[in-house]
């Protein structure tokens, strides 16, 4: 589920800062939702100073803004990632649950594809632990044998419902999305559950692929690496 209680003005330290790490030459994946448009906006305005990157957009959206603020686009097919710029819903050490905006499946395949993850999140997404829900997309006609799948895994699933649309959300590849609440997140074994039931396109568990956390506060942005990262 999206949070959104994190300021602007942190998120746009938070996207800024990434952004300000991507060099000439690179191929950026675009992450989605309102952070990483900040760092989409300020690739932008690189861009029209001479930078030369060319972005993979991670949805609709992120391909919309990339195109509206100059940003040359390229994809998976053509070019492979050297950096993906992305938000999270929760950020947990270097753990994150994402899929509040329902992209999480491309998402992931772009930052895993990318030689790099920065992840960019306004301090109201950090957390000691992740708690969910964690947002599931599955194919349309698999939906009953997911929830079944989910509820023994100890998951409560419950179809993500559109907003001034009646009916579920569906996303950019035409799946639904379960977000499903847990008593408890174990991210390793909970994200190999996930992936294992038939009918499950992608969850929102990214587990061993953030590089950096931009953290935004109202007052600056902190960079947080793991070690072997620095
Ligand atoms: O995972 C995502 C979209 O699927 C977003 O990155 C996540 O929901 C964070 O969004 P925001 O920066 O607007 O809080």
């Amino acid at each position: 589920m999206k949070r959104t209680g994190g300021s602007n003005e942190a998120k746009r330290r938070a996207g800024e800062a990434a952004a300000d790490r991507v060099t000439d030459g690179e191929v950026v994946g675009l992450g989605t939702g309102s952070t990483a448009a900040h760092a989409i906006r300020a690739l932008g305005r690189a861009v029209d100073s001479g930078l030369d990157i060319r972005g993979v957009p991670t949805s609709f959206q992120s391909r919309e803004l990339a195109r509206e603020v100059g940003i040359p686009l390229t994809t998976l097919d053509e070019a492979t990632p050297d950096v993906a710029i992305d938000g999270a819903d929760e950020v947990a050490g270097f753990d994150l649950v994402k899929g509040g905006g329902a992209a999480h499946a491309r998402e992931k395949y772009v930052a895993s594809a990318a030689d790099r993850l920065l992840v960019v999140a306004d301090d109201s997404k950090l957390t000691d632990a992740l708690a969910g829900p964690v947002p599931v997309e599955f194919l349309p006609d698999a939906r009953a044998p997911v929830a079944t799948a989910i509820r023994e895994a100890g998951g409560e699933p419950t179809l993500r419902a559109a907003e001034r649309k009646d009916g579920p959300v569906v996303t950019d590849n035409g799946n639904l999305v379960f977000d499903c609440a847990f008593e408890a997140i174990d991210p390793e074994p909970l994200a190999a559950t996930l992936s294992a039931i038939p009918g499950v396109v992608e969850h929102g568990l990214f587990v061993g692929l953030a590089d950096a956390v931009f953290v935004g506060r109202a007052d600056g942005v902190e960079r947080r690496a793991p070690p072997l990262s620095e």
